[in-house]
C-alpha cells in the first residue's frame, strides 16, 4: 500500500485561522517575546519563522537577542522583565541555551501564565495529571496530526521514540490521556525496532536521519516524523531530513507525515494557540488554557 500523507502546511493553516478569529475577540492584541541566545544559525531561521507568523496575526512581537557568553543570571533577569510587562502574554526561551546556562532554572523563571513552550514544571504537571494549562507546541501539533486520521485514540498503541522534556515525554503524557496505550523509548532502550514494530501509531523524536526504517513501522500504522536535522547539500545550502526512512515507510504505513511539512509548521501554529490562550486567560476571558 501507499501511505496517506498527511499535510502538516495545511493543517496548520486551519489552526491559524481559528487563532486569527479568537484574537480579533481581545480588547489587546496578544504579545509574543522570544529570548534567542547566541548565533546558531538554525536557531534565528526557527524564531525568525515564529515571529513572521505572528506578525501575519498582528501580534505584538518582542526578540530579545542575547550574546552566547551571557551569564545565566542575566538570562534570569530578561525573563524577569517580561513576566512584570502587562502587554507581554507569551515568553518563549529558544532551546537551546549556551553551555553554561542551565536550562531547567530558566524554565522555572517563567511565569506559567506566560509560558507557551509549556515547559515549566508546574504546566508539566498539570498535563501529567490531565489538569489543564499550556502544552509543549510539538506534542500539541503531533495530537491535531494524529487525530486527523483517528479522532478516538482509545486503547490504541502508541510508541513515542525520544523522551526530551520538550518532545517526548509531553507526547506520552498526551497519548495517555487521549486514553492510547503508551510505550516510550530513550537511548538505553534494547530492541526498539521491535517495540516500533507493535506500535498503531509511531511517533519518532530523536534526531537521527534514518533511524526509523520500514521494516520498524506495522502495516497501516500512522507515523508521525517529529526529526529535524539539517544536512548540508554539495550544491550549497542545506535539506532538512527527518527521524524516518520516507521511502521505506511509505510503503507500509497507513499514514505519515513528511518533513519538511508535517509537524514543523503545526508547532509554530500551536505556539500561536498557545499564545492567544495565555491571551485570553491573562485578559480574563478564559478560566485555564
Ligand atoms: N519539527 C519540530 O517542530 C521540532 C523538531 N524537533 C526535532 O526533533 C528531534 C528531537 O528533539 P528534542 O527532543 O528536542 O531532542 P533531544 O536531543 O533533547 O532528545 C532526543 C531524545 O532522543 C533520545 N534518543 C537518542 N537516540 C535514540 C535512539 N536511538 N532511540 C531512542 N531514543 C533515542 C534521547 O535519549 P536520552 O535522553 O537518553 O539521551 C532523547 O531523549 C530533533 O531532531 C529536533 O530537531 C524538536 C522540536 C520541534
Ligand atoms: N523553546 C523552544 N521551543 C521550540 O518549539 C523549539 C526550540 N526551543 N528549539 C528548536 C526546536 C525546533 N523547532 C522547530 C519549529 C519549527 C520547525 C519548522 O517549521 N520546520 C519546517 C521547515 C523549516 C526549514 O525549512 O528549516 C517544516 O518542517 O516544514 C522546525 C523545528 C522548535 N523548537
Ligand atoms: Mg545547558
Amino acid at each position: 500500500m501507499t501511505a496517506q500523507i498527511i499535510d502538516g502546511r495545511a493543517l496548520a493553516r486551519k489552526v491559524l485561522e481559528d487563532v486569527g478569529k479568537g484574537a480579533a475577540q481581545l480588547a489587546r492584541r496578544p504579545g509574543l517575546a522570544v529570548i534567542i541566545a547566541g548565533d546558531d544559525p538554525a536557531s534565528h531561521v526557527y524564531v525568525r519563522n515564529k515571529v513572521r507568523r505572528a506578525e501575519e496575526l498582528g501580534f505584538l512581537t518582542e526578540t530579545i537577542q542575547l550574546p552566547d557568553d551571557i551569564d545565566e543570571g542575566a538570562v534570569l533577569d530578561e525573563v524577569a522583565t517580561l513576566n512584570a510587562r502587562d502587554e507581554i502574554d507569551g515568553i518563549l526561551v529558544q532551546l537551546p541555551l549556551p553551555e553554561h546556562v542551565n536550562t531547567l532554572r530558566v524554565m522555572a523563571a517563567v511565569d506559567p501564565a506566560k509560558d507557551v513552550d509549556g515547559l515549566h514544571a508546574l504546566n508539566a504537571g498539570r498535563l501529567t495529571q490531565g489538569s489543564g494549562g499550556l502544552i509543549p507546541c510539538t506534542p500539541s501539533g503531533c495530537m491535531k496530526l494524529i487525530q486527523s486520521i483517528i479522532p478516538d485514540l482509545t486503547g490504541f498503541h502508541a510508541v513515542v521514540i525520544g523522551s526530551s522534556n520538550i518532545v517526548g515525554k509531553p507526547m506520552a503524557a498526551l497519548l495517555l490521556e487521549a486514553k492510547a496505550t503508551v510505550t516510550q523509548t530513550h537511548i538505553h532502550t534494547r530492541d526498539t525496532r521491535f517495540i516500533a514494530r507493535g506500535a498503531d501509531i509511531l511517533i519518532s523524536a530523536v534526531g537521527r536521519p534514518g533511524l526509523v526504517r520500514g521494516d520498524w513501522i506495522k502495516p497501516r500504522a500512522i507515523v508521525i516524523d517529529v526529526g529535524t536535522t539539517r544536512v548540508p547539500k554539495v550544491e550549497g545550502g542545506y535539506r532538512i531530513v527527518g527521524d524516518v526512512d520516507f521511502e521505506e515507510a511509505r510503503d507500509v504505513a497507513g499514514a505519515i507525515t513528511p518533513v519538511p511539512g508535517g509537524v514543523g509548521p503545526m508547532t509554530i501554529a500551536c505556539l500561536m494557540e498557545n499564545t492567544l490562550n495565555a491571551a485570553l486567560v491573562r485578559q480574563g476571558e478564559l478560566v485555564s488554557a
